[in-house]
């Protein structure tokens, strides 16, 4: 698991460590760590010796990394010159030991044309806002050279704590960041301005009473939580799912969601509703009867029936995946249930869900995400690039990392469903299986991807694959 924390508990981790360790030590691995991945940066890029760094200070610690990484670049014989956005009041040990090593301080903008890789030292998890004045001058000057750019801790002008960006920020090709992940590295729109994530590891520690903000699934995590049949398992045993799902209108959704389900772990499958999946899948049973839990709302359209369809499902007392036209439908008294729901929205389904603009969900995912768990008693899979998972009793949030673009394919969020709903009737608790289930739905479009463009019935044919790949 790789967790998030917050900007004031990354602060007390910090004054309690440097209560034990000789003044500066922290700061000296943090930039032993920025300068080792810049190093690596500047090889890929052609060589270290003899190449051109260009150092955007700010006036606090984070412009201390960036200088103090600069003093180790130029031992390496790199040339460096940084640029301070506040001559007064940058950081003074950085700058001493960067002329030292060789490196200049310099007021002219244009070092950044030459430059062959920007260091951006302008804010860490002390800003707030956007970058004003001179920080936005120069990280617009940075981005108009073109060269990559190297962000210490975070990308400056993106919020640490929850991934929001009001204003100027940086866009970073890489982002190191020192003691543990912050939340706006998994967040967007901030996570978009983050490029590669390296974590260097200066020693920090969390006492448990401290919760992080956000968790995020590593392979072995979802390897233990996949649903492994046992030598006596039969197919009650792995669980049914049933599916209400599709519609004459829209049958591929149908198709989609019950291949998924079918390959997502479970004993059986049940279908209810006017598509024939049949011919197709010879193995579901069409019809209702018992099941563990339920998917309902993908491709199922708005009609009265529609509406029956959907009551029907919130009436029992199994888990629920309420997806698509469901949310459109979903009225919110219908969530007064017994058994728990998962709810999948993208952000304009969330949008009004809540009665805001997707907008607003899309400039502040974590916020919506936990108000959206809240106000629905629900477990929350918010879609997008980095999809978010809240759960209506946990204030940790979980983010899938492990997706691609190719997931943006019509379908997909019905595979998606699928797969949740296996896992649910799997027996996994809805947090667990709406994060593993992102997990392996993005998992399948890495997997498809490799073959070339992606519809969503690749993403189902790849699932048995993917699956096996996360068991190895
Ligand atoms: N505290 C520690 O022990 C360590 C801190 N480290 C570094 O220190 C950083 C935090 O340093 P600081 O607390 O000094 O904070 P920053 O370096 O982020 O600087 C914050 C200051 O910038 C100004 N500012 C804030 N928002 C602004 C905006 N939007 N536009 C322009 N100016 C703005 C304010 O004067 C504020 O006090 C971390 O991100 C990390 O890079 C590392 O060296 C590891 C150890
Ligand atoms: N750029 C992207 N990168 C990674 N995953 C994405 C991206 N865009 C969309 N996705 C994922 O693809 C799926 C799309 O689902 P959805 O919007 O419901 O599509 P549809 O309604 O066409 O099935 C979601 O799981 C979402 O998280
Ligand atoms: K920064």
């Amino acid at each position: 698991m790789r967790y998030a924390h917050a900007v004031a508990d990354v602060r007390a981790a910090e004054r309690e460590l440097m209560a034990r360790l000789p003044e500066g030590a922290l700061m000296q691995r943090a930039a032993f760590g920025l300068a080792t991945v810049a190093a690596d940066m500047l090889r890929d890029a052609g060589s270290v010796y003899g190449s051109r760094v260009a150092l955007l200070v700010g006036v606090g610690d984070n412009g201390g990394d960036a200088l103090y990484a600069g003093a180790l670049l130029a031992g390496r014989g790199v040339a460096v010159h940084a640029l301070l956005a506040d001559p007064d009041r940058a950081h003074e040990g950085g700058l001493s030991a960067l002329r030292d090593a060789g490196g200049r301080i310099v007021a002219d903008a244009a070092v950044l044309d030459q430059a062959d890789l920007v260091v951006d030292g302008l804010l860490g998890i002390g800003g707030r806002g956007g970058l004003r004045g001179e920080f936005a001058r120069l990280a617009e000057a940075a981005h108009e050279s073109g060269a990559p750019i190297l962000a210490v801790d975070l990308p400056s002008g993106i919020e640490a704590d929850t991934g929001e960006v009001s204003g100027p920020a940086v866009r970073a090709d890489v982002t190191v960041t020192f003691g543990t992940h912050k939340p706006g590295l998994f967040v967007d729109p901030g996570a978009s301005h983050a490029g590669i994530v390296e974590f260097v590891d200066i020693g920090l520690e969390f006492p448990p009473s401290v919760e992080p903000v956000l968790e995020n699934l590593q392979v072995q995590d979802v390897r233990a939580l996949l649903p492994a049949p046992g030598r006596s398992s039969h197919k009650y045993s792995r669980g049914v799912v049933g599916l209400a799902v599709g519609s004459e209108r829209y049958p591929g959704a149908a198709l989609l969601a019950v291949g998924a389900a079918l390959r997502s772990g479970v004993g059986a499958v049940r279908y209810s509703g006017p598509v024939d999946v049949v011919s197709s899948y010879p193995e579901v049973i069409a019809g209702g009867g018992k099941v563990q839990a339920w998917v309902v709302g993908s491709g199922l359209g708005r009609d009265d029936e529609a509406v029956r369809r959907l009551l029907n499902v919130l009436a029992t007392d199994v888990p629920v995946v309420v997806d698509a036209d469901g949310l459109r439908l979903l009225p919110r008294k219908a969530f007064e249930r017994s058994a728990p729901t998962i709810i999948t929205p993208h952000a304009g389904e969330a949008a009004a869900l809540l009665d805001v603009t997707a907008e607003q969900i899309e400039g502040q995912r974590l916020e919506y995400v936990r108000r959206l768990a809240q106000s629905y008693d629900a477990t929350v899979v918010l879609k997008g690039p980095l999809t978010l998972i809240a759960g209506p009793q946990t204030s940790r949030v979980r983010v899938n990392t492990h997706a691609g673009p190719v997931l943006a394919t019509a379908g997909s969020g019905d595979v998606l469903a699928g797969i949740i709903g296996g896992l649910l009737a799997g027996g996994l608790s809805p947090y667990d299986a709406a994060s593993a289930g992102a997990y392996l739905h993005g998992a399948t479009g890495l997997l498809a991807a490799r073959s070339g463009p992606v519809a969503a019935g690749d993403l189902v044919a790849s699932l048995p694959l993917a699956w096996h790949n996360i068991q190895e």
